[in-house]
Order: C-alpha cells, then sequence, then structure tokens
C-alpha cells in the first residue's frame, strides 16, 4: 500500500497533538504539512508537544499549504468557523478530507456534499470519532422504536465552542429518522426559568453541560412506562478519538461525495 499523505491543521491542539502521535504510531501514513494558526515556516517538530521526528513544514494559511505540497488527505481539528474554510478550501483543490471539528448546521453540509459531488472526491465528517459513541447512537435508534419519550443529556469540558455538542445533534437526526415528531412531557408545561427544558429537536430535549474535568460524555435517556433505560457512553481522553480518526483517514481514500457520520463507514 502507498503511504497516505497528510496534511493536518490544528496540530498544537488537544486533538491534534493525538492526531500527530497516531500520525507517527501508522506505518503507512506520512504527515507533509501541518497548518497552524501561526508559526509560518517552522518545522513540526518545533511545535510545543509534536513529536521530534516531525520534519514537515507549518503553514500559517491553508490555501498557501495546499498550493505549495502534494498531500492525499487533509485532516482538520480545528475549530467550527475554521473546519468550514479548511473544507471548502481542500475540496476545491480536489483533496480528500477528514473533518473532526463540530458545529456544522444543515446549510452547511448540504452545500459542502454539493461541492464534493462537483469535485469528484470525497470527504468525511464525523463529529464523534470514538467507536463507543458510534454505537451509543447506533443502539439510542434502536431503542427509539420502542421508547420514543427521549431526552440526550450531553457533558463536556468547559473549552467547547459549540453547543449542542456535534454528537448530540447526530443522535438526534438519527432518532428523528425512525420516530416521528413528538411533543415531549405535559402538554402545559412551561419554563420558569428560561431554558430549564433545554434546547429542542423536533420534541427531543438536549442538555449541554460544560464543566472543567470533563471530556465527552453523552446519556440517552428513554421514558416507558414504569422504566427508564439509559444508553451512555464516556471519552475519558483524546486517545478515544484515535483509531476513529485512522479508519477515516483510511476509508475517505475509496470514497466519492460527502459521507456524514462513521456510522455511514463501520463494517
Ligand atoms: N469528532 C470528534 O470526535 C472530536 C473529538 C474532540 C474534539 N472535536 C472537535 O475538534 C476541534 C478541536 O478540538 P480540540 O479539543 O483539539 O480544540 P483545541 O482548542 O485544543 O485545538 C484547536 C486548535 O486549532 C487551532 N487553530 C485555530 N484556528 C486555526 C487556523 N486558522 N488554522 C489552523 N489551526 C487553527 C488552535 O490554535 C488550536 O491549537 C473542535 O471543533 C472540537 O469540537 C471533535
Ligand atoms: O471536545 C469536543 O469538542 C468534542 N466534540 C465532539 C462533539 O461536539 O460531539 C465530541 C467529541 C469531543
Amino acid at each position: 500500500m502507498n503511504n497516505i499523505r497528510i496534511i493536518l491543521a490544528g496540530p498544537r491542539g488537544k486533538m491534534g497533538q493525538e492526531a500527530l502521535k497516531m500520525i507517527e504510531e501508522t506505518p503507512h501514513f506520512e504527515l507533509v504539512a501541518a497548518v497552524d494558526s501561526k508559526n509560518d515556516g517552522l518545522q513540526v517538530k518545533d511545535l510545543s508537544g509534536a513529536p521530534q521526528s516531525m520534519e514537515a513544514p507549518v503553514y500559517d494559511d491553508m490555501e498557501n499549504c495546499l498550493a505549495s505540497i502534494e498531500a492525499d488527505v487533509v485532516v482538520d481539528l480545528t475549530r467550527p468557523d475554521i473546519g468550514k474554510i479548511h473544507l471548502e478550501l481542500a475540496l476545491k483543490h480536489g483533496l480528500r478530507t477528514v473533518i473532526g471539528t463540530t458545529g456544522f448546521s444543515n446549510e452547511d453540509l448540504e452545500r459542502l456534499k454539493a461541492l464534493a459531488e462537483e469535485k469528484q472526491t470525497g470527504a468525511i465528517i464525523a463529529p464523534n470519532f470514538a467507536i463507543g459513541a458510534i454505537l451509543m447512537m447506533k443502539f439510542s435508534q434502536m431503542a427509539a422504536k420502542y421508547l420514543p419519550d427521549i431526552e440526550i443529556i450531553e457533558k463536556h469540558h468547559d473549552q467547547k465552542l459549540d453547543a449542542p455538542s456535534g454528537t448530540a445533534l447526530k443522535t438526534a437526526q438519527l432518532i428523528t429518522e425512525v420516530r416521528e415528531e413528538k411533543k415531549q412531557g405535559h402538554p402545559d408545561e412551561r419554563e420558569d426559568l428560561k431554558g430549564a427544558r433545554g434546547a429542542e429537536l423536533e420534541g427531543i430535549r438536549i442538555h449541554s453541560v460544560r464543566l472543567p474535568g470533563l471530556v465527552a460524555h453523552q446519556e440517552v435517556i428513554f421514558g416507558g412506562e414504569g422504566q427508564v433505560l439509559t444508553i451512555r457512553h464516556d471519552s475519558m481522553n483524546r486517545t478515544s478519538f484515535m483509531p476513529g480518526v485512522r479508519l477515516a483517514v483510511e476509508s475517505v481514500m475509496n470514497i466519492e461525495g460527502l459521507v456524514y457520520g462513521l456510522e455511514n463507514i463501520m463494517e
């Protein structure tokens, strides 16, 4: 198998640092450049937390990087506003792309899907790379057919920019594929304090907790007559996401169009 040549955006971030280690440990992956918000002209090994063996150049601008470097896949682990721009630039250059950055709206997804098709290239947007989280979402979709009264509680570290989490939105979307829109709770219920009942997506309530000490956690709670089912997933650290990032990079080499969610590429 030929090496897969990777450009990584966000190499100094919490996810980016883990991704550098994962790339270094994967024999058929090769880091050919990184895109950072600063440090243009340095080598990746000069960045704090980076493996000392990484001799790839750092760019502070994705467009310059794409114009200068031959690569197969762009991996973006930056922030919601930047991830969108990077994905669009990579697709316009015909590069395959793996996006872990969350915060994409339905309109963004539609626009980027059309662009991937037009450019006849592949892209994967994965709101959660943890295999256990994908299973939590699939099990929740199965359970929703039988227990349609559902609330989601997602809990993340307090540096997270977007709410609700991409995982909570994806879970709710998977549930709406098998469940009719439904008004939950008492027909006359009211919020005496605004926000007390959380956000709402087609009748599903979503509650977002942000606290130091947390990484990424979600409970999907199903209520039925005399019973409650809770499906829960916890990421205790960011290495939990790396097998999913590796799978996405390998898979994106063989797909055309935009895939939203790792469940679509898991066997
Ligand atoms: N899909 C998943 O499984 C998953 C898991 C964890 C985090 N995330 C998402 O991944 C993203 C990164 O998370 P994190 O915890 O590593 O965040 P972080 O804040 O630790 O890192 C983000 C990095 O992006 C860099 N950055 C900002 N603007 C940039 C630009 N213009 N060009 C290049 N780099 C830029 C920052 O300097 C920072 O180093 C977030 O959107 C988060 O929601 C997704
Ligand atoms: O740390 C984050 O930010 C995470 N975001 C994802 C989300 O929004 O669902 C999940 C993994 C961690």
